[in-house]
């Protein structure tokens, strides 16, 4: 760690905003590494396995690697990346939900440098404070609530992580300096890294570079392109935003010069001191009124302090005319800090010593430690000069009693920015009133760090007793005044701070409230999404489900009306082959029966030749109708047809006595038509059968064949004559034969009784 740095030289004219990087910045690396990420490698096994099933676990879990990983995965991957101390956001959120616990119960206390609480603290009364860390911002919360110096975060605004960007991207300060509403020239960012540092240089922002205890040593050139300091208290800010029209008041210890060496730029000393230059009332106007949330009543109670003030001013003003007396100015006390800075060009000047020594103590084995080395000999540096002083004091009892009174004023002023506002006193400087710094000195180490005291030069032991008194009297009503002042102000300030405090509180709350309710409503809209798909998809499905049950149905149907027209069609055809085989085979055998009985009957009749011509005509003509009319008409309907036709016929036959041959032909067409026409029907329908599927075909084939069987049955049994409709045919054509017989009989000339009778039999 280099001490021996460049001063820095910030233009911190316009600052609202105070950006600080935690780590080698507030907190030292190896508190971090030797106690956080020590406390993540224990503890992050038991932590896993009782937080397994917590969300926000499985989310920073999700987030550590790509795809899923099982406990054991977890756990080893969390201990490598905080090994390498990776940047990884998943593995930072659950570092952050595993630190709560060791805050929580005691076991963690974060370390931050001495100087931190203080200038937190001061710079908090007039400006924003935010971070701005790899760390979770529940990680960054944690570790300023529970310091080894108490909780800071009440002096903290704001917290900015790696969800607003990397912290080497510019973009990153952009966003930042758009959400604090603050141009980037305005934001004084702070950090130990150089990557940083650039960005936020290159977004604008106002950057200085720190060196703490434990960092890794800057690089050669880091100083030339920012200012590097190793404390927050060489960061010099303008007068607070509070303190406008007060360029004559002497400036707070807030606003004090860093005891560090300034440069000499254009033959002037520059320090860095904003009260150094004269600034318009309007540009701190302009940065009071961008302290948000700040409410009215406030700015009322400033300027309530701030003509008290200018009173105090004015009072001091005169007690400046009084002779012999020798006011301080802002000015000389800068130049006699360049002036002792001169003495001591290698070694950074310390501001307190005591502020910085207790944190250390308190932190033990921290590598802050060192830090307070070179403090250490400022302070034995300044300790001969004082007593040099007081030794030169004339010792007047009288004034110490007067003097003692103010002192006892001061000691009541705890705030230092409150103890330099009292500052007009130093412009009375009696013999007294030195007395009375130097025995406030021993009494509160805070207020021996003044410079104002060890530059002063005693040289007024001839002022004389009255102006003294009067100066005295001047400087208590002073010094009463500013009493009240600073109380009002530190009422104001404390109203400040809290009213902001309560308003970012608010603000985050909301904020936290709003991502908890839109990841709350993302979570139902996808159940409900899931819900509503499911359910669609269970209509589909059983819409699916009707259909197919109907398409199913249908077919099924369709297959039935099919095989039913099949079956029918196949029974007509089977019905009509057996009627045809059947009319085909006792039209043969009638034919054959006739033909032979005539042929009988022609043989006994050619004996008898021209006697019975007629009952041989009668008998043709008999069986040439029987043909017919069992050919025309189906057998069921043309049974009783068939028996009674032929008599009818008979009957006319006799009286029309037409020749046997041409009845035969008639008999012929008769008989040779259903056959002609029989073929064709039959043809057509085998080409409808073509028609109809393999399956209906197979069956049709195999009705037809069983078909085909039956009604073979029906030609044997026709043939047999067992048939009952045979039978009856048989009777019928029996009976009508004996009627013939009868009427030839009685027609014919009785000649032969033995000629058998002409009988037909269907
Ligand atoms: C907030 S405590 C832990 C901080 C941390 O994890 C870290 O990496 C520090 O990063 P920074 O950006 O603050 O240097």
């Amino acid at each position: 760690m280099s001490t021996e740095l460049a001063s820095p030289v910030l233009n911190v004219d316009k600052c609202s905003v105070l950006l600080l990087d935690i780590a080698g910045t507030t907190t030292s690396n190896t508190f971090l590494k030797e106690t956080l990420f020590s406390y993540v490698d224990k503890q992050v096994e038991t932590f896993l396995k009782e937080k397994w099933e917590d969300e926000a676990v499985k989310e920073a879990v999700k987030t550590l690697k790509d795809g899923e990983l099982d406990l054991e995965a977890a756990v080893a991957l969390v201990k490598e990346l905080t090994e390498k101390n990776s940047d990884n956001k998943g593995l930072k959120a659950l570092q952050g939900l595993i630190y709560k616990k060791g805050y929580e119960s005691g076991e963690l206390k974060a370390h931050v440098f001495p100087d931190v609480p203080t200038v937190l603290e001061s710079w908090a009364k007039s400006r924003k404070v935010a971070i701005y860390s790899t760390g979770s911002l529940e990680s960054q919360k944690l570790l300023f609530a529970h310091t080894t110096e108490g909780d800071l975060s009440a002096h903290i605004t704001k917290y900015f992580d790696q969800d607003t960007g990397s912290k080497t991207e510019s973009g990153s300060y952009e966003k930042i300096s758009k959400e604090l509403e603050v141009k980037g020239e305005e934001i004084v960012f702070i950090t130990d890294d150089v990557a940083e540092a650039k960005a936020a240089k290159t977004a604008g922002l106002v950057t200085s570079l720190i060196t703490r205890e434990g960092n890794d040593a800057l690089p050669e050139d880091a100083a030339k392109d920012f200012p590097v300091i190793t404390s927050f208290k060489d960061i010099v800010l303008e007068k607070s935003v509070k303190r406008k029209n007060e360029e004559e008041v002497p400036p707070t210890e807030e606003e004090r010069p860093p005891k560090i060496a300034k440069k000499e730029e254009n033959g002037t000393a520059e320090n860095g001191l904003a009260e150094d230059k004269p600034k318009p009332a309007k540009e701190e106007t302009k940065a009071q009124e961008k302290i948000e949330d700040e409410p009215m009543e406030v700015d009322a109670a400033v300027e309530k302090v701030e003509k008290v003030k200018e009173k105090a001013v004015e009072a001091t003003k005169e007690t400046d005319e009084a002779p012999k007396t020798e006011t301080k100015t802002e000015d000389n006390t800068a130049a006699k800090e360049l002036t002792k800075t001169d003495e001591t060009p290698t070694e950074p000047i310390k501001e307190t010593k005591t502020e910085e020594k207790k944190p250390e103590e308190k932190t033990d084995k921290k590598p802050a430690e060192k830090d307070e080395k070179p403090m250490e000999t400022a302070e034995s540096t300044e300790k001969p000069e004082e007593e040099k002083k007081t030794e030169q004091l004339p010792k007047v009892e009288e004034k110490k009693k007067d003097a003692s009174n103010v002192e006892k004023d001061k000691e009541t002023n705890v705030v230092e920015d409150e103890k330099m506002d009292v500052t007009p006193c130093d412009k009375v400087e009696t013999d007294e009133s030195k007395v009375v710094e130097t025995e406030s000195k021993k009494v509160e180490p805070e207020t021996s760090k003044e410079v104002v005291v060890e530059e002063m030069k005693v040289d007024s032991q001839e002022t004389k007793v009255t102006t003294e008194e009067k100066k005295v009297t001047t400087a208590d009503k002073i010094v009463t005044e500013e009493k009240k002042v600073t109380t009002v102000e530190k009422k104001v300030e404390k109203k400040v701070t809290t009213v902001e405090k309560k308003a970012e509180e608010k603000v985050e709350k909301k904020a936290e409230e709003k991502v908890e309710k839109k990841a709350e409503e993302k979570v139902e809209k996808k159940a409900e999404e899931k819900i509503e798909k499911k359910a669609e998809e269970k209509v589909e499905k059983k819409a699916e489900e009707k259909v197919a049950k109907k398409a199913e149905e249908k077919e099924k149907k369709a297959e039935e009306k099919a095989e039913k027209k099949v079956e029918k069609k196949a029974e007509e055809k089977v019905e009509k082959k057996a009627e045809e085989k059947v009319e085909n085979k006792a039209e043969e055998k009638v034919e054959k029966k006739a033909e032979e009985k005539v042929e009988k009957k022609k043989e006994s009749s050619e004996k008898e030749k021209s006697d019975k011509p007629k009952a041989e005509t009668a008998v043709k003509e008999v069986a040439t109708k029987e043909k017919k009319e069992s050919a025309d008409s189906k057998p069921a309907e043309s049974k009783e047809t068939t028996v009674t036709k032929p008599e009818e016929k008979i009957v006319e036959k006799k009286e029309e006595t037409k020749p046997v041959e041409e009845k035969k032909t008639d008999k012929d067409e008769a008989t040779a038509k259903p056959e002609e026409n029989g073929d064709k029907p039959d043809s057509k329908e085998e080409k409808k059968e073509g028609e109809t599927n393999g399956e209906e075909k197979a069956e049709v084939v195999k009705e037809k064949e069983n078909k085909s069987v039956l009604a073979n049955g029906v030609e044997e049994e026709a043939t047999n004559g067992t048939s009952t409709e045979e039978k009856q045919n048989g009777e019928a054509s029996e009976k009508t034969t004996e009627e013939i017989k009868v009427k030839k009989i009685d027609e014919a000339p009785p000649t032969d009784t033995t000629t058998p009778p002409v009988s037909v039999e269907v």
